[in-house]
């Protein structure tokens, strides 16, 4: 049936109208295949489809073309799949005439016949006659030839639409890159890297399969255009894999499937390097194929995350449907289930536009998961540390405490005298100033007593060391008793010898006082090892008052003086030196 052009129909597909030839080796020419066409030759295409999968040797396709429209000539034919290698278009005029047009990948993109990313041919269709349309298509890539012809206008109008939706998807891909680049640049987390790379690596193999990358990067190219394929599949397969493998923690979670999923891009890796050595099919066919399983295993692992715990998986597998429901609308067209329109047209890119767009919520979704964890964990630490440092603070406080106490000790211990534990000569002497300075301030009288025990080496002698250093605590205990009351300071002077100083105390009443204390002394026998030790005292009296201006030595030695007077007296007496009573 040839198709017919009118005023009515401005655009028209052109696979109904198809028959078509295959020639294995191709080496047939365009004459031979008008004679085939002729002769009826050319089969109808197989279940009305213009897709015929991986083909080997060089098709040929024949149509008629009817122009019935009152004005226009002149028509696009485009050919809406930009991956194949060799187009050559014949047309033959009722007057026999044929016209040559070549088109297709292995050419540079300036042989088209306007600026565009798919193949496309100008065709002069004279009014009211019929041309035959004749295509010979050799490729490495599948075998796809969806012809459509257009009105100028027509296609103006389609195009802006389509370049609409590409512009758009592309538009959402460059900002979500440049904004996981400024989120890496930032955070320094690698899944952010490896996102731009699936994002990155998505966008190149969409440019190269819709034939935009031919038509922008590499138009003088056609080794890259044909390379660029298989590359950017290489690229872009092991980028989606690796943003998996990081954004699902995969390593440290799932072990197996990361092994797996490394061996997935090893595969792909190699395929990719094995493009430029290898025929185009032999590593097209086995990425084409690890495609579909590859996105499964994804959507298994996502599930298994989710399964196990891992919430930043929910989002993740909302962004996997995304892309794999995209892909099935898409796939739907080719088996007939759905009709062809915007949504199923571009279900791809739909589909991976949302599948970015919930991967970069997921990104966000997971980090701040990350920081939430991190802060439970620094907090943790800090209570922890708070906590040692409290109770090191207080062990620290606690051993203060005792180290003052110590010093305390110590510093008292170097005041006292050991045997008696009365204070010691030297600090005696502070003392005295310090009482001195008292009386002298409230103007009272300082009694200052020298107590020397008699005969002291006889009690030695005959009791031994031991009976004496008990009766010299004896004498300390008995000082203590009489005369602390009166708030005397007394001390060990030396060997046998007491010190005792008692404020305002003078005359009659000290002499009194000293008297007593001798006679406690004698009266009151040393208890020791089952003997009773009698001892006695002699006592040196002297009083010191406020503004005589004499000082602790001078003191001391009057006392020490009225105490050798009182050993002279026969000892066991109380002599005050002259003036205790003035
Ligand atoms: N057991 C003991 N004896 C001491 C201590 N300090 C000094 N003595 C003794 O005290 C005696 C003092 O002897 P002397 O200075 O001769 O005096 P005295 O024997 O008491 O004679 P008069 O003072 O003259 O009555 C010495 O035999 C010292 O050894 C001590 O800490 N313990």
């Amino acid at each position: 049936q040839p198709a017919q052009l009118d005023e009515y129909s401005d655009q028209l597909p052109l696979t109904p109208h198809l028959g078509y030839f295959v020639d294995p080796d191709g080496r047939a020419d365009a004459t031979a295949m008008f004679a085939r066409a002729g002769r009826g030759e050319f089969a109808p295409l197989p279940g009305g489809s213009d897709a015929f999968g991986f083909t080997e040797g060089a098709y040929w396709f024949h149509a008629e073309v009817f122009n019935a429209h009152p004005s226009l000539r002149r028509w696009l034919l485009v050919l809406h799949y930009p991956l194949l290698d060799n187009i050559d278009l014949y047309l033959r005029y009722p007057d026999g005439r044929v016209e040559h047009m070549a088109s297709g990948d292995n050419l540079p993109f300036s042989a088209r016949s306007i600026s565009y990313r798919q193949p496309n041919f100008w065709l002069d269709l004279p009014q009211r006659s019929r041309v035959e349309l004749l295509m010979r298509v050799q490729s490495r890539s599948s075998m796809q030839v969806p012809l459509v012809l257009y009105t100028p206008t027509a296609f103006a109008e389609r195009e802006r639409d389509t370049q609409f939706g590409i512009g758009l998807f592309y538009g959402i891909l460059v900002a979500l890159f440049c904004y996981n680049l400024v989120l890496w640049l930032s955070l320094r987390d690698a899944s952010h890297f490896w996102y731009m790379f699936h994002v990155a690596g998505f966008g190149l193999v969409v440019l190269c399969l819709n034939g935009l990358s031919f038509e922008y990067f590499w138009p003088n190219s056609p080794w890259l255009a044909n390379h660029s394929i298989p590359l950017s599949m290489a690229i872009s397969q092991v980028a989606m894999h690796q943003f998996c493998r990081v954004f699902l923690e995969l390593p440290e979670r799932i072990p197996w499937a990361n092994r797996v999923s490394l061996g997935v891009m090893a595969f792909y890796l190699l395929m990719g390097l094995g493009s430029f050595v290898l025929p185009y099919r032999a590593v097209v066919l086995p990425m084409t194929l690890a495609v579909f399983p590859g996105a499964l295993f994804i959507l298994a692992l996502a599930l298994i995350s989710l399964r196990r715990g891992y919430a930043p998986a929910k989002v993740f597998l909302l962004a996997w449907g995304c892309l794999l429901f995209g892909t099935a609308l898409y796939a739907s067209v080719s088996f007939g289930l759905l009709p062809k329109n915007f949504l199923t047209e571009y279900g791809i890119q739909i589909g991976s536009a949302l599948e970015m767009i919930l991967l970069s919520f997921a990104l966000a979704y997971r980090y701040a998961k990350l920081r939430g964890e991190n802060e439970v964990l620094v907090r943790e630490h800090n209570e922890q540390l708070e906590r040692h440092v409290a109770r090191r603070t207080s062990e620290l406080s606690t051993a203060l405490e005792q180290l003052a106490e110590a010093n305390q000790r110590l510093r008292e211990s170097n005041r006292r005298d050991a045997l008696t534990g009365l204070f010691n000569r030297r600090h005696f002497r502070d003392l005295f100033e310090h009482q001195m300075h008292h009386a002298a301030e409230h103007r009272q009288p300082l009694g200052v007593l020298l107590i020397d025990l008699d005969h002291f080496k006889g009690v030695n002698d005959t009791h031994g060391h031991l009976a004496g250093d008990e009766c010299l605590r004896w004498m300390g205990r008995c000082l203590t008793d009489s005369l602390s009351v009166h708030g005397a300071v007394i001390a060990r002077f030396g060997g046998e010898e007491f010190v005792a100083v008692v404020p305002d105390m003078a005359g009659d009443r000290l002499l009194h006082l000293a008297e007593q204390l001798r006679v406690r002394i004698c009266s009151e026998p040393v208890r020791y090892a089952g003997s009773n030790i009698g001892i006695s005292a002699s006592i040196g009296v002297f009083v010191l008052r406020p503004g005589n201006g004499l000082g602790v030595d001078d003191a001391l030695l009057r006392a020490d003086d009225a105490l050798y007077a009182a050993k002279d007296r026969g000892r066991n007496c109380v002599h005050a030196a002259e003036d205790v009573t003035g």
